[in-house]
């Protein structure tokens, strides 16, 4: 992604408290001047929370209250920047922000503030920015209370160690219940909320009191401010302008502007040639300190230059430091191939998603070749969310038309010779006759849900082929702890639950184990040609009536044509279910009789327009929807 750095006018701040001027303001107006900050007056911070708890409604309150943006420039959610998250109204990426807060005592604190994002898919991205901060606020919606991902990301804040502030959020709305959710943080997370904070991100009532409670019950961020410079890359972009810009956390020691720093992994000296805080304009300054959170570019255009997770030390490391431990890497759980329509988009596909994977380091790739679809890539993703938002990134900000196939989880083969082989492609799948055990991935899946819910929520989970291993009742809420094959969580698990508990069940899931099953591979065919990217693997007693749905799923998105298509769906050699295609030229221009031919040029063109999203396969035009028929999703209109 190219974010511009933006060049807005930097407000210097009113007050400079009793913070010490280290050098004369510049004359750049672009420029903030450099305050010293004692170590102990910086507070490095995430939000947590489920995801629409108002975690970037609370951060649009700091940043008010501390003054980061003027009124007229504040909107909702500022932090979610990126168009896609405007639009869905969820966080994506986590964002860095750094605030500076008069406290009641009358010093001056630097906040650097992690507003992260809340869905199960992210949840990589949230315990990235946990690694830079020391402390964490857990906000829960009063009137929602706890919800799966409070627990999940809770725990990984505890896991790493940091401190955590219980906030309960929108208490404005009547059916609040703030006493009821404290004793659920209590009784299902564990975790004290005696003094968790009441407020309103909406109307502000309370706010500034959680700012005061991150300066007294949060700690300092650690390391020495005169040491070597020790910085770890929390985050990497690509600008097309500046090459790579990196998010980074100083641990030890300062960096400055001018500065030859070293990548350790790639052992390259770089000159940093602009360094800034996000605050939340993007703010040049000369120096970031220890503790700091900031952004540096250092005039890197390899793509691969700067990677997440990676450490930066002065150049030719002097000081003969160690990398930082870095990032545990993720594992992608869901793969689909997408493939340009036009092929000569091939290589434009393949630059754009190095430079996605920079900023989403989640994101895997290998090249593949379909039969149908020619040159692509099968992709990893950490769930359907993570899929849906990489393509509409892939498509809106790199200008790419992408045909994307329907997502298929990692299975196990253990083949007749012993060796065991991942297949993450159904097309890849060995010949039945060499295949000894076919084994599918479990998840273990916690939901946390209201009691009135646990009938229909057990029934769907039975459904979707899950096991019972725990229920427990923890006041007014029900977990359930169920191991599901995750094939079945792609497919529409998520959408059901919320249906089936109008919406109050949630849930989160971690990989268990690769588990043995009955499964087959069903094929379709088109006009008698085998479609490869339409495969997929499916548990032998649901393969009749996926495959009968499939067709008929197909034949409402395929259009008509000059001549009858057949789709079948088959096991091997024997065919299980079959609809047709009526044969019918549909012409756009019937209608326009007369010599009207700027109209019927536009009606042609409308109608090519409609066929982008296209393939060829053989002699049948096959659309986006029909290879994501399997999900039942009309992904594309
Ligand atoms: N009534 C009320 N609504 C709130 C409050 N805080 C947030 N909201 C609303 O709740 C919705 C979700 O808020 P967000 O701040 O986007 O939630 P989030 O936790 O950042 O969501 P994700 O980033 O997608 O996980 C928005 O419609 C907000 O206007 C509050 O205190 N009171």
């Amino acid at each position: 992604m190219s974010r511009p750095v933006p060049l807005g006018g930097a407000s210097v701040p009113r007050t400079a408290g009793r913070l010490v001027r280290r050098r004369p303001c510049s004359t750049n107006s672009f420029f903030r001047p450099d305050f010293f900050v004692r170590l102990d007056h910086i507070r490095n911070f995430c939000i947590i929370a489920h995801i629409d708890h108002g975690k970037s409604t609370l951060a649009d309150r700091f940043i008010q209250l501390t003054g980061g943006l003027e009124e007229r420039e504040m909107q909702a959610q500022v932090l979610d920047n990126n168009p896609i998250e405007r639009e869905r109204g969820i966080t994506i990426k986590a964002q860095s922000v750094q605030l500076h807060y008069t406290a009641r005592n009358g010093e001056r604190y630097q906040f650097n503030l992690i507003d992260t994002p809340g869905h199960v898919d992210f949840s990589y991205e949230v315990s990235r920015s946990l690694e830079a901060c020391e402390g964490a606020l857990l906000v829960v919606d009063a009137s929602q209370g706890v919800e799966a991902q409070s627990v999940a990301n809770c725990y990984t804040a505890l896991d790493q160690n940091l401190e955590v502030i219980p906030v309960l959020n929108k208490i404005d709305l009547q059916n609040a219940e703030p006493d009821r959710v404290r004793e659920e943080i209590e009784q299902v997370i564990g975790i004290s909320a005696a003094d968790a904070l009441k407020v309103s991100a909406k109307t502000g009532l309370g706010v500034a009191d959680v700012l005061e409670e991150v300066v007294l019950r949060l700690p300092p961020p650690k390391g020495n401010p005169d040491g070597p410079l020790q910085a770890l890359i929390v985050d990497s972009w690509f600008d097309n302008y500046l090459g790579v810009v990196s998010l980074v956390r100083v641990t030890s020691g300062s960096v400055k502007k001018g500065q030859k720093i070293r990548v350790m992994s790639t052992g390259r000296d770089h000159e940093i040639t602009m360094l800034g805080v996000n605050a939340p304009k993007r703010l040049f300054k000369d120096e970031l300190q220890c503790g700091e959170v900031g952004f540096i570019v250092a005039g890197i255009k390899d793509i691969f230059g700067a990677p997440v997770g990676d450490t930066l030390t002065a150049a030719g490391n002097p000081a003969g430091l160690e990398a930082l431990p870095g990032f545990r890497t993720v594992q992608p759980r869901v793969f689909a191939g997408m493939f340009p329509v036009d092929a000569d988009d091939f290589e434009d596909f393949r630059e754009s998603l190095q430079k996605l994977r920079l900023n989403d380091s989640a994101l895997q790739f290998e090249p593949e070749n379909s039969t149908a679809l020619g040159f692509g890539f099968r992709v990893g993703f950490l769930g359907m969310l993570h899929m849906d938002i990489v393509q509409e990134r892939l498509e809106r900000e790199y200008n790419l038309n992408l045909i994307t196939t329907a997502p298929s989880v990692v299975y196990e083969v253990l083949r007749t010779d012993g060796d065991v082989v991942k297949v993450d492609n159904p097309a890849e799948l060995p010949e039945p006759g060499s295949i000894d055990e076919l084994r599918e991935p479990i998840i273990s899946a916690r939901v946390l849900m209201p009691q009135s819910c646990v009938g229909p929520v057990m029934q769907l989970c039975m459904e979707k082929r899950g096991v019972q291993k725990n229920l427990r009742y923890l006041g007014s809420q029900v977990q359930m702890e169920v191991e599901m094959p995750m094939a079945e969580v792609v497919l529409d698990f998520f959408d059901r639950l919320k249906s089936v508990s109008r919406g109050y069940a949630s849930f989160e899931y971690e990989f268990v184990r690769f588990q043995a099953a009955d499964l087959v591979k069903l094929d379709v065919l088109v006009n008698g040609d085998k479609v490869d990217a339409l495969a997929t693997i499916v548990h032998r007693d649901n393969a009749y009536p996926r495959g009968r749905d499939l067709c008929e799923r197909m034949q409402d998105v395929i259009h008509r044509q000059m001549f009858d298509i057949a789709i079948q769906a088959a096991i091997g050699a024997k065919i299980i279910a079959r609809s047709t295609v009526k044969a019918l030229r549909k012409d756009v221009t019937a209608k326009c009789y007369g010599g009207d031919a700027s109209r019927k040029r536009k009606l042609l063109e409308k109608q090519k327009e409609g066929k982008k999203r296209m393939k060829q396969v053989g002699s049948v035009e096959i659309p986006q929807e029909a290879f994501l028929a399997v999900l039942g999703v009309d992904k594309k209109k």
